[in-house]
């Protein structure tokens, strides 16, 4: 008897993707938007599976992400945002409630909802997982999407 195994595929042929990218630090969110279209298509996704949700901020992301899954449209989510800190404690009060924001919706909705809000210390931090020497964690998030749109679709049959 050989244990049953789940594991999600990497094929996006089929799947609809919500994505919801904060204009905040666009310099780095586009490059992130970017990585995650390029994953999708790249993976087998349609051009038409694919909607972009903009936001002014990364605090704005979870209210998006709610109205995205209640809409029931979507086989998974991928949030992008770059948070990165200032003088004061505003960073951690942003970067808190995105992530526990997109955390809950996931869980509530039940759909795999990719965080892909990147917070960093500084500039360069950023820059480094915006596609330099960290990767791109837009392209990343993404391979995670289809995996757990994947995952869920064997589990539930
Ligand atoms: N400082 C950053 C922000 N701040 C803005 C908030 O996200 C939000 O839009 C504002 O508080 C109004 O509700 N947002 C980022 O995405 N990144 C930052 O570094
Ligand atoms: C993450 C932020 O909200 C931050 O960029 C704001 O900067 P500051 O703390 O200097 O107002």
């Amino acid at each position: 008897m050989v244990e049953k195994v789940y594991e999600g595929k990497l094929t996006a042929q089929g799947y609809r993707f919500g994505i919801v990218v904060a204009r905040f630090n666009e310099f780095i969110t586009s490059k992130l938007l970017g990585g995650a279209k390029d994953a999708l298509l790249r993976h087998g996704a349609e051009q038409e599976n694919i909607e972009i949700a903009w936001v002014p901020g990364a605090f704005e992301i979870p209210l998006i992400v709610e109205e995205m899954a209640a809409s029931k449209k979507y086989d998974a989510i991928i949030t992008l945002g770059c948070v990165i800190r200032g003088a004061t404690t505003h960073y951690d009060y942003v970067c808190n409630e995105v992530a526990k924001g997109v955390a809950s919706a996931s869980v509530r909705h039940r759909l795999p909802v990719m965080f892909g809000v990147i917070t960093t210390e500084n500039i360069e931090q950023a820059i480094e997982r915006a596609g330099t020497k960290a990767g791109n964690k837009g392209y990343e998030v993404a391979v995670g999407a289809i995996e757990m749109a994947s995952l869920q679709r064997e589990l539930l049959g």
